[in-house]
């Protein structure tokens, strides 16, 4: 069942087959996220690639012996080499549950003796499962579901399956249909629409033909009628193609838009429910997802739906006609067909791969464009704007000569197919005449053949345009199904729901945690702290020590890689995300504030909080300039519009209004003036005081840290110590004083030397500065 040896192993047996003479996979090096969401599209595909990374991050995680089950699809052969790991005890089951689903959840770690497995990334039980109903929880979730049933699409997570990277081509056709199904109706209707108004267009070269008989004749009869009547009868005939034909066009764009609004919200809805670092890496890319690939799939399943069914109706039709009129010169027609059609294919497959490659450097430059717009003022005050526009115009340049490339192959394409419907149409004017000349056909029949094989042509090169539209929107289709099916590494509704009334410690138990998007830095390398509920707890260390970090992972915006955070004894993973985030108040380093009033401002995310609720939050936050506002709290702001310690103040009232137990001031007052910065301190004083929030505060300044009632000093990766703040400010080379010594120098000479302050020496201080020099 295993293997052991030094340096390799070799999986056989019942668990997973391996041979020798397969290609081997070499475990370092591989610098994959943590995390199953963070695979690229190559480790989906190929199971050696989704094993390596599972062998690196149980290399990376766990050194203990251990079985670890990795998700795999196929009974691959495989032959891992590990090239770093000596005396590694592996076993490997092809774990058949989870072969059945792409899966993305984290793979899980258990003990090689224990029969019932004990997980470290433990699943949520029913048992444990609290019942109670959180309000505001059940108002977000009916918002989602109001606006997935007025889209009549279920929820994504239940309309897909698990998350998969980018679709291949004929399951992006199905998904492609799959969209179109709600609007089977109408579009069945504006199929019947189309029928009418393509069987009235192709009466025309019959009509025509028979007319040119009619007056090069004596005939009275025109059509078996009167020519009065039969006149009459084509007009009206001609009438009802038209109306069905606009009918057919108005219902046909209208469900293309609905199409678009459909995928475009659930796309939107998807993007926002998945894990921060997602949105962080790909925004850019998103958004020209959202907006150019959904166009391009909603154009797809409509109007090029319609424009290829007319097409091929017209083209059957079409050459039923011309087999009616004359069965030898249709069949010297349809020898350009083949040669067209093979062409088509080719064409169609390559555009494919150039769409996605267009839209890919579409969302490359999107995302260089917004960058840097949303820090117009950095660019211009650093009169940047050349370079900008040299490194935009190098992703512009690259949109461009994908787009050359399409261009050069459809012009080559339609060059050619132009050349063979014109050789064809030569070839049956030559032919046709001398069939005239034997009085085998009419002139009237070569004029409609001749217009048959026109409407024939261009419906050929209707369907060609059809099979290459269905292509792109393929293409593109594939980019919004991945966003549509991405599970995110922590779903927000998977869990139970956390009661208002539990309340408990915070505790880190042995946290180690490095951001998946540089795997090469551990920022955590062990944390151990208890936060008991209704203290307040200073996070205190140099730049880059990780303050921000604990408070992210408590916020469950990341998981830790090692270790967890628990609340009240249970693992803060196992709450819903949605419904532990509730409980938590934040506010950021650079707050940000959306366009809209101040009272939509500090009201985000509580959607039943009063006026009142908002002007006490407001009041508790110092925010007194609201009430100076023109129009007070209706005043309507932007991202932009207040002034930094402004927009601080405002977020601390953001956080409040939630009434939350927990509170995560992350270098919260840095904006303000020392006027403010006091006011606000009092109001965090007060918080501090009245013992029933928990405040986790991150701060650099003296003046903060002092008012939390305990200091955490985090150096290294580890917290080196920790205390009240006076015991440790007094304590002679205490880490913390070390670390403070010179902001503990301003405040003894500004304060004047008293007795009761700590006494630093000049040497600290000195360390201290140089370090800052030195960083
Ligand atoms: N999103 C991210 N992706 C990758 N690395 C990150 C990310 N955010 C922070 N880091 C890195 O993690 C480390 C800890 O950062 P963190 O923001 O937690 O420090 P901090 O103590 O809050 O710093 P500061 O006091 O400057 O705010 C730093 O080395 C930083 O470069």
């Amino acid at each position: 069942m295993l293997s052991s040896t030094p340096g390799i192993a070799i999986l056989r047996g019942g668990f997973l087959r391996c041979s020798a003479g397969t290609s081997s996979v070499r475990v370092a090096g591989f610098g994959f996220g943590h995390g199953e969401g963070q695979s690229s599209r190559s480790s989906i595909l190929d199971p050696r690639i989704r094993f390596s990374r599972s062998l690196s991050t149980l290399r990376s995680s766990d050194s203990r012996q251990g079985e670890y089950h990795i998700p795999s699809s196929r009974n691959q052969k495989i032959r891992p080499t590990l090239t770093s790991i000596d005396n590694l005890h592996l076993v490997i089951r092809h774990n058949s549950s989870s072969a059945s689903s792409s899966s993305r959840s984290l793979p899980k770690l258990t003990t090689t003796t224990s029969s019932s497995s004990s997980s470290i990334d433990s699943t949520p039980t029913e048992s444990s499962a609290l019942t109670q109903t959180d309000s505001k929880e059940t108002s977000k979730r009916s918002i989602i579901s109001r606006i997935t049933a007025n889209l009549s699409l279920k929820p994504v997570a239940e309309t897909h399956a698990k998350g998969t990277e980018e679709q291949s081509g004929s399951s992006s056709v199905l998904k492609l249909l799959e969209l179109a199904k709600p609007e089977s109706r109408n579009l069945g209707i504006a199929v019947g629409l189309l029928l009418v108004s393509s069987s009235v267009s192709m009466l025309v070269p019959l009509t025509i033909g028979k007319l040119i008989d009619f007056f090069s004749s004596n005939s009275t009869q025109f059509l078996g009628l009167s020519f009065p009547v039969a006149a009459g009868l084509l007009a009206v005939t001609f009438c009802i193609g038209a109306t069905a034909n606009a009918g057919r066009a108005i219902i046909m764009r209208t469900s293309g838009q609905r199409i678009i609004a459909r995928v475009r919200n659930q796309a939107y809805l998807s993007t926002l429910r998945q894990e921060p670092e997602f949105a962080d890496r790909s925004a850019g890319d998103i958004v020209s997802r959202l907006s150019v690939d959904t166009n391009i799939l909603g154009d797809s399943v409509t109007s090029n739906l319609s424009d290829g069914l007319r097409a091929l109706i017209s083209a059957t039709v079409g050459v039923a006609a011309m087999f009616w009129i004359s069965a030898k010169l249709t069949l010297v027609m349809l020898c350009v067909v083949p040669p067209v059609s093979l062409g088509a294919v080719f064409y169609g497959r390559y555009l494919r791969k150039l769409s996605n490659l267009t839209q890919e450097a579409v969302g490359e430059m999107s995302k260089t464009a917004e960058e840097k717009l949303n820090a117009f003022k950095t660019v211009a005050a650093y009169n940047s704007q050349p370079l900008e526009a040299t490194l935009f115009s190098k992703k512009v340049d690259q949109v461009f000569q994908l787009a050359k490339k399409e261009a050069l192959m459809t012009g080559i394409f339609w060059g050619a197919s132009g050349l063979t419907g014109n050789l064809a149409m030569l070839c049956l004017l030559g032919y046709g005449g001398h069939l005239v000349s034997i009085s085998e056909i009419t002139v009237g029949d070569l004029t409609s053949l001749l217009m048959y094989s026109a409407y024939v042509g261009g419906s050929v090169s209707g369907l060609t345009g059809f099979f290459t539209g269905l292509m792109r929107g393929v293409g593109a289709g594939s980019r919004v199904f991945w966003l549509l099916d991405r599970t995110s590494n922590i779903p927000l509704d998977k869990g139970i729901k956390l009661p208002h009334a539990r309340n408990g410690a915070i505790r880190f138990e042995n946290v180690k945690f490095r951001y998946p998007s540089r795997q090469e830095v551990v920022v955590l390398k062990g944390i151990n702290m208890t936060i008991e509920p209704g203290t307040s707890v200073a996070l205190v260390g140099s730049s880059g020590s990780g303050k921000s970090s604990i408070q992210q992972l408590i916020s469950r915006f990341y998981d830790p890689e090692e270790g967890k955070v628990t609340f009240d004894g249970t693992d803060i993973r196992e709450f819903a995300p949605e419904s532990w985030r509730d409980r938590i108040g934040v506010v950021f380093q650079d707050p940000i504030l959306f366009a809209g009033t101040v009272h939509e401002n500090i009201a985000y995310g509580s959607p039943d909080a009063t006026r009142e609720d908002v002007e006490e939050a407001a009041r508790a936050a110092n925010c007194d300039f609201i009430w100076d506002l023109p129009q007070g709290f209706d005043t309507l702001i932007g991202r932009a519009s207040l002034s930094g310690g402004q927009r601080q103040r405002v977020s601390i009232a953001r956080a409040l209004v939630r009434n939350p137990s927990i509170l995560l001031l992350d270098e919260a007052t840095s904006a303000l003036d020392s006027t403010s910065e006091n006011a606000v301190n009092a109001a965090i004083d007060d918080i501090i005081r009245q013992k029933n929030i928990t405040v986790i505060l991150a701060a650099h300044r003296l003046s903060s840290i002092a008012r939390a009632e305990r200091v955490v000093v985090l150096e290294n990766g580890v917290v080196s110590e920790q205390g009240r703040y006076d015991v440790l400010s007094r304590k002679e080379g205490s880490r913390f004083r070390t670390l403070m010594a010179a902001q503990l120098l301003v405040e003894k000479s500004s304060a004047g030397i008293q007795e009761d302050q700590p006494q630093v020496d000049e040497g600290e201080a000195d360390a201290s500065s140089t370090a800052t020099r030195n960083r």
